[in-house]
């Protein structure tokens, strides 16, 4: 008997964090995508055979030009995207070096602290990972 095909659609992201150059405290990475006019995590969907952690790092390279040192996993998210369920797996990251160049897909960046992330995110889904970071990080919980 054979089982159905699993059509849903392998992804995987960071929430990439550095410590502020002005201040020590910690700052998120959000990215904004022109095509939604959105800002979320930098993620994207895995290559054939590729590891989730290793698609995860490789999507934070491209889309926001930091290399990112990979901490624990944080929740894995899953929703429908164009008619199909996706399953986006993350991971906090402390960004290394950082070197962004604006492309098609992502005009720009952010580092935000951990209030002001939480209300720039688009998507309401992506919000709960702010205080899953900040619990892996030790830190207190944002308002709201
Ligand atoms: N980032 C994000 N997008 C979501 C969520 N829920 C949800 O319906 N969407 C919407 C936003 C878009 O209209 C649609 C597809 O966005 P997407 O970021 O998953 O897919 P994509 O193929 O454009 O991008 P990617 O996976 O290559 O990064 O899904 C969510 O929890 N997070």
């Amino acid at each position: 008997m054979s089982t159905p095909k699993d059509t849903t659609v392998q992804a995987a992201g960071c929430v990439l964090w550095r410590r502020s150059p002005a201040t020590g405290e910690p700052e998120l990475c959000l990215i904004h995508r022109p095509k939604y006019d959105d800002w979320s995590w930098p993620k994207g969907k895995l290559k054939r055979g590729e590891e989730a952690l290793a698609g995860a790092l490789r999507e934070v390279a491209e889309e926001t030009g930091c290399r990112a040192v990979p901490g624990p996993e944080l929740s894995t998210q899953r929703y429908r995207a164009n008619g199909r369920p996706k399953k986006v797996r993350y991971w906090a990251a402390e960004a290394v070096s950082c070197a962004f160049s604006p492309t098609d897909e992502v005009d720009r960046v952010l580092w935000l602290n951990p209030a002001a992330a939480r209300d720039r995110l688009t998507q309401a889904h992506d919000r709960p990972l702010v205080d899953e970071l900040l619990a892996v990080l030790h830190l207190p919980r944002t308002a709201g």
